[in-house]
């Protein structure tokens, strides 16, 4: 019997103390490393790794490397030398986009080339899961077990935590219950809860959808500002209303509520993309100078979640490709696309058009 936590409970502990400003310890067979999220960084902490010596880098995403015209050499990421004189203003000044406009010059920016990349590409991965900023101080530790015995922080072996950044963890059912809308009587809601201790996911069920049959189904990934406050940035409020009404009048649907605000970046890191909107980026601009993809969300979550409440086939409300391709290569037959066109304002035209030139959405 063991009650040592497995690796998706250390890696769960290892996102909390990120997001604290707590170091963690990755470890792998080319050697191993103290790790610290810039967003959460503080002064003393800098001080106090850049006190420890050795060569400290800022790993960085590739797509945030391009605006700052660093070098990835490694591909997919940039390994931004740390100067030893670095102060929190210069980590930040790399790490966090805000005052891109304001102070264009963070450099120069010299990058490392060559050796081993992976303790960096997992302090990235974990940092994402952490939803910040995608920024990892990175020092190498000769003697890490000790060091992380000495000063309690949480290790992870990067061989056996890699596999967990590309795998949807399983979820499952909790517990659900009626709730009577205004777009149906007839509603019951869902919770699943993934097994890696991320946010649970909901499922709106609308009468009683026979499992047999194609269900009238919609993915709908949260946003905060849309669904709550009436946003007139995006079209979600709309949207969630619109989906839930025409499932009301069909008698039947399911709505699935994926907690992926922002496309999967978080809230904060979404709020930060605003920020950059209003300095004239556009939706898919703003998400890689953030240094993420267009679009971070996972939408087998939604697939997983309609297996597990017994539907084989769907007709899908939307308007983006990738949920339909999704759907279909996680076993989900799409039978008819159900068009969701509605909310659209002035506010949020050149989004909308945006999704349509850059994200692939149909008009
Ligand atoms: N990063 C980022 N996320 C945004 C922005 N505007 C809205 N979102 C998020 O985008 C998601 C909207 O997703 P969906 O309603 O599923 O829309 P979609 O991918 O356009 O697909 P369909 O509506 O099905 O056609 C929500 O998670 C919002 O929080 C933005 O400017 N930046
Ligand atoms: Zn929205």
């Amino acid at each position: 019997m063991s009650f040592a936590p497995d690796i998706l409970e250390r890696l769960a502990r290892a996102r909390s103390d990120l997001r604290m400003g707590v170091p963690i310890v990755l470890t792998s067979e080319a050697g191993a490393a103290l790790v610290l999220a810039a967003e959460t960084l503080d002064a003393q902490r800098l001080a106090d790794v850049l006190a420890l010596g050795g060569e400290s880098v800022l790993a960085i995403t590739a797509r945030r490397a391009v605006t700052l015209k660093a070098r990835p050499y490694d591909g997919d990421l940039a390994r931004v030398i740390v100067p030893p004189d670095a102060s929190l203003g210069w980590v930040m000044g790399v790490a966090d986009p805000a005052d891109d406009l304001q102070k264009p010059m963070k450099g120069p920016l010299i990058a490392a080339r060559g050796g081993d990349a992976t303790l960096h590409r997992a302090a990235i991965g974990v940092v994402k899961t952490a939803r910040l900023l995608p920024a990892a101080l990175v020092l190498p530790l000769a003697d890490a077990a000790r060091f992380a015995l000495d000063h309690g922080l949480t290790v992870i072996p990067t061989d056996l935590a890699a596999p967990h950044f590309a795998a949807m963890s399983p979820l499952h059912p909790v517990v659900h219950a009626r709730l009577p809308m205004e777009a149906s009587e007839a509603g019951r809601v869902h919770i699943f809860r993934p097994e890696d201790g991320s946010e649970e996911h909901y499922a709106i069920e609308i009468g009683k959808p026979p499992r047999d049959k194609p269900v009238l189904a919609r993915l709908h990934s949260a946003c905060f500002t849309g669904d709550v406050l009436g946003s007139l940035k995006c079209d979600c409020g709309p949207q969630l209303r619109g989906a839930l009404a025409q499932m009301g009048t069909a008698g039947a649907g399911v709505l699935l509520y994926l907690n992926q605000e922002g496309r999967g970046i978080g809230l904060a890191n979404k709020m930060r993309a605003y920020s950059l909107q209003d300095q004239g980026f556009d939706t898919v601009e703003a998400n890689h100078r953030l240094g993420f993809e267009d679009d971070e969300r996972d939408f087998r979550i939604g697939a997983d979640i309609l297996k597990t409440m017994g539907f084989s086939a769907v007709r899908l409300l939307t308007n983006n490709p990738r949920k339909i391709e999704m759907m279909e290569k996680t076993g989900i037959a799409v039978t008819e696309r159900v068009p969701l066109r509605i909310g659209e304002t002035a506010h949020n035209r050149a989004y909308l058009a945006t999704k349509v030139a850059k994200s692939g959405h149909l008009p």
